[in-house]
């Protein structure tokens, strides 16, 4: 039995103005067979927030995303969805690590996940060739997405996520594959999103992109939570110890 860890949390929010709760982790475990991935996670996600998940490789990243998604079961605790003045729920969409292009055009690639999320077939090539220009894709929508490059493959899978019009992005790596100058082109993308106001939530290994695209940073050990700050004092304030090292790249392999 893993013994509870207490996290660190320095939030930085005015009482006054409490962006709208998007997304609740409250007590989330995650369990696949005998392995915990995340052991009694909370965690609240408002409107306009960049969080980037941070950790050692295995730390819970991408179980986290998914849990915030919805995509996985929790074996206890709850997940709770805010809704909007107008009581609809906020609409997510994800970008996965090694986003799966189907041997179809980028276009149709778009299209089918818009009709899949329950758009009409008539609206999804008018929806797919506006998110592709919103890439900087419209050149190639209608190549085979598979012949696309890395970083054209993963603008489609943002053109895929954006078309659905999101109020959050889950991104998992988003970069993790890529060249600098891909790299600086999704970025740039991702920046956008988040300059219209989305709600950003982002696994990454890349502590510069982490300082350029976040203004918070959970970090994870071991599928604990163990702190949850300001991007400033991730960067500048104490840390629990192996965040430290983490930061410094000192963390022993395990
Ligand atoms: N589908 C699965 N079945 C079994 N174990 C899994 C599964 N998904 C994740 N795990 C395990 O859960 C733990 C957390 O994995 P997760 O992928 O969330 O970590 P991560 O921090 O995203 O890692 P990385 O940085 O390497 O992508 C790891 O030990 C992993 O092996």
């Amino acid at each position: 039995m893993t013994p509870p860890v207490t996290p660190l949390r320095l939030v930085s929010r005015t009482a006054s103005a409490q962006p709208a709760l998007q997304i609740e982790l409250e007590g989330a475990c995650v369990r696949f067979g005998r392995k915990t991935a995340l052991h009694g996670v909370s965690l609240q996600v408002r409107a306009g927030e960049r969080i980037a998940f941070v950790g050692a490789n295995g730390s819970g990243k991408s179980t986290l995303l998914r849990a915030l998604h919805g995509l996985v079961p929790l074996a206890e605790g709850r997940r709770h969805c805010g809704v909007r003045e107008d009581g609809s729920v906020w609409r997510q969409a994800m970008v996965f690590q090694r986003p799966h292009m189907l041997r179809l055009s980028a276009r149709h690639n778009v299209a089918l996940g818009l009709w899949l999320a329950g758009v009409p077939w008539r609206e999804c090539g008018a929806r797919a060739d506006e998110a592709l220009h919103r890439v900087g894709l419209e050149a190639q929508a209608r190549r085979p997405a598979r012949v696309l490059s890395g970083g054209q493959q993963q603008r489609v899978a943002l053109a895929r996520a954006w078309a659905l019009r999101p109020d959050v992005l889950l991104l998992d790596e988003p970069t993790a594959s890529l060249d600098p100058s891909a790299k600086r082109e999704v970025e740039a993308l991702i920046e956008q999103f988040e300059a219209q106001g989305l709600t950003v939530l982002m696994s990454s290994h890349n502590l510069g992109q982490v300082k350029r695209l976040a203004n918070r940073v959970v970090y994870l050990e071991r599928g604990h939570l163990v702190a949850d700050v300001d991007v400033d004092h991730f960067f500048h304030g104490e840390l629990p110890r192996e965040a430290q090292l983490f930061l410094k790249g000192e963390l022993p392999w395990r």
